[in-house]
């Protein structure tokens, strides 16, 4: 049951970090690693995959009915399929990455979804899970005993983006990507933490850096026994020096 899965959920905007570093934390660990936007990124892909208008709601619940979504939790062995198709990588293409929000915007799903990834860690054997996403520690794991709002500067965000689409002009990958915060922050406010989140600004910091700072919010959690909400008021942690 969850209640024996300690999580660790960590929201943020595109490219704050959120998959590395919630993965390699989770690594650390001994944790699972549940990547939550795979599942709108998949159900994006399978509407495009069926010549499919992902900003057409109606259309997207139609496709719904034969999408069979499947994830792995095992940070070292990271998988994503749709039916029998591994659509790890294809779910990451900028033509996903486009269509994906329109997905997000449509609320039967989201329930659905969500539903899917609380009965995804109630079943794990892991002793923790990391859940990263958008709206995990709002509205997935609201009581989760360590909710961090992980995020960057919006141009730091676009260059980590920019150094893993290196085909794609920077520019267009910055508009893309403040273009997406936009439409995602209509649906959820994953910019500002909510009471008992813990903000996490990697700007300043480099990827082991902000990995060292997740580890210590945990650690801190878990030395003061705390298993179920955590705190009132949100805290913060900034770096210094890449
Ligand atoms: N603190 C950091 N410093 C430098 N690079 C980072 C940092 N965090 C993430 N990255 C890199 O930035 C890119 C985007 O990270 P990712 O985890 O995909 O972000 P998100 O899941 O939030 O979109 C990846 O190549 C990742 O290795
Ligand atoms: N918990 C979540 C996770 C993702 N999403 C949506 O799915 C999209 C892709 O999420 P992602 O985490 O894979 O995207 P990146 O931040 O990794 O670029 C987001 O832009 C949101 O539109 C969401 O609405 N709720």
């Amino acid at each position: 049951m969850t209640e024996s899965v300690f999580v660790v959920a960590v929201d943020g905007p595109a490219g704050s970090g959120k998959s590395s570093v919630s993965r390699l934390a989770a690594r650390r660990l001994g944790y699972g690693y549940l990547d939550t936007g795979a599942a709108y990124r998949a159900l994006a892909w399978h509407v495009l995959e069926h010549e499919g208008d992902t900003s057409d709601s109606t259309g997207v619940l139609d496709f719904v009915g034969d999408f069979d979504y499947a994830i792995s939790l095992d940070p070292d062995d990271y998988w994503v399929r749709v039916g029998g198709t591994d659509v790890t990588d294809a779910i990451r293409e900028p033509r996903v990455s486009e269509a994906v929000s329109g997905v997000a915007r449509i609320a039967p799903i989201r329930e659905s979804v969500n539903a899917l990834f609380r009965a995804l860690v109630a079943e794990s054997d892991r002793p923790g899970i990391v859940v990263e996403g958008r709206d995990i520690t709002t509205v997935v794991f609201p009581q989760a005993p360590v909710r961090i709002l992980l995020t960057a500067s919006p141009d730091v965000r676009a260059e980590r983006r920019s150094a893993e689409l290196a085909a794609q002009d920077p520019s267009s990958v910055a508009d893309a990507l403040s273009r997406r915060d936009a439409s995602d922050s209509t649906v959820v406010d994953f910019l500002t933490p909510a009471p008992g989140v813990t903000l996490v600004d990697s700007t300043d910091l480099d990827l082991d850096q902000t990995v060292q700072a997740v580890l210590d919010v945990i650690g801190e959690v878990q030395a003061s026994g705390a298993s179920g909400a955590s705190g009132t008021s949100a805290t913060e942690r900034t770096g210094h020096g890449r």
